[in-house]
């Protein structure tokens, strides 16, 4: 299938600033690629590239096989809603949304039914007649994906629509985001966003980005679970990364442990740590000093003292979040290690603690 969108090798500079340094993607129709990564890694770049805002010091972009590199943004037919974008403020809302389509010279009436179709679609019917300033955030951002889509564009752009919006308007906004999506089957979206949790609600594939380049691409819940490189695995939910000897493909040591990792995808060679989320990390009151390596004489575990399926740590320190515990570790290996637990019966500062690492948690490149 031709994509929707493809990059091909695309690098932007600004004079001496490289904002993006031969990107490679593409997006089918239908699909939502979300481009993430910190602030300045150059994924709004990449957006203005494909949008047309820009254009690229070298490579060329695609619009369904087309070559578009050479043409200005009204020519692209893109749908784009960009955080800076703001509506029309001496516009109502009907009018910010039929823009595009008069801007078309599209028949009146059909403006007209075009209008009550999309802002039905973003749940803003009746909202017609109100000016931007009479709207919420949350509101004139809908009214803005609504003028995005009069269009019917192959491809939607969004550049962190909801950063403006607050944390609980953000949530709602993201399940309203969903819901749309299901209505637009054909259209391609690129979502740009620094946060994983909308990438991870919103994105059949995220791209991760990073320093100006591509650091890895791939299926949300693979990259999620099984992600190649560090950056991912730290940037994506957070992972700890420790420092494990290889002992083959699927075998890592840690101290004295031996743990099961995935390994798919990772090349052979170079540096390693292993991924651990924070809630996978098990921690359990040890009472009494413990050592490095020590209790491996194969007892079984018991209530009081250490296994050999755990670590020796120390409790660094406790934060109540609300929903658990985020711990603070320092294993006597000597690595400093993030849990999340949902109570902490027993554990104080300055604990003894034992700490367990699952099995199957993802070996990745250290760059
Ligand atoms: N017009 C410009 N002139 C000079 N440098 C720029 C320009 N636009 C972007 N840059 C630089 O290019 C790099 C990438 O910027 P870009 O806006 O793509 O990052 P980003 O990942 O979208 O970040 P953010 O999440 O903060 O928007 C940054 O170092 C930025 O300072």
């Amino acid at each position: 299938m031709t994509p929707a969108v493809e990059l091909r090798d695309v690098s932007v500079h600004f004079g001496r600033t490289v904002a993006l340094r031969g990107l490679d993607l593409s997006v089918a129709p239908g699909e939502t690629l979300a481009l993430l990564g910190p602030s300045g890694s150059g994924k709004s770049t990449a957006l203005k590239a494909v949008a047309g805002f820009l254009r690229p010091t070298s490579g060329r972009v695609l619009l369904g096989g087309r070559d578009v590199t050479d043409e200005p943004p009204n020519r692209r037919g893109l749908g784009v809603v960009v955080q800076s974008y703001a509506l029309f403020p001496h516009m109502k809302v009907v009018d910010n949304v039929a823009f595009g389509l008069r801007a078309r010279r599209v028949p009146r009436r059909a403006v007209a039914e075009r209008v009550a179709e999309v802002l039905a679609l973003v749940g803003m019917t009746g909202f017609g007649d109100r000016y931007p300033r009479q709207l919420s955030g949350g509101q004139q951002q809908r009214v803005a994906i609504a003028r995005a889509l009069a269009i019917r564009p192959p491809v939607l752009l969004l550049d962190e629509p909801l950063s403006a919006l607050d944390a609980a308007l953000r949530e709602e906004m993201v399940a309203e985001l969903l819901r749309l999506r299901a209505e637009l089957p054909d259209t391609a979206v690129v979502y740009v966003t620094h946060d994983q949790g909308e990438a991870l609600a919103l994105a059949d594939r995220i791209a991760v980005m990073r320093d100006a380049r591509l650091v890895e691409v791939g299926a949300t819940p693979e990259l999620y679970h099984r992600p190649a490189e560090s950056f991912t695995a730290s940037f994506l939910g957070a992972s700890n990364l420790l420092p494990v000897e290889v002992v083959d493909a699927d075998t890592v040591r840690l101290g004295h442990l031996r743990l099961a990792a995935s390994s798919a995808g990772l090349p052979a060679g170079g540096a390693v740590a292993l991924g651990v989320r924070p809630h996978r990390v098990g921690v359990r009151a040890v009472p009494g000093p413990m050592t490095a390596g020590s209790g491996q004489t194969g007892s079984a575990p018991t209530d009081s003292g250490p296994t050999d399926s755990g670590l020796a740590a120390r409790l660094l320190a406790v934060q109540w979040r609300g929903t658990g515990y985020r711990l603070d570790l320092e294993l006597d290996l000597g690595h400093r290690l993030r849990a999340e637990v949902p109570d902490v019966d027993g554990l104080t500062v300055g604990t003894r603690v034992e700490v367990s690492i699952p099995d199957g948690c993802p070996l990745v490149r250290v760059a």
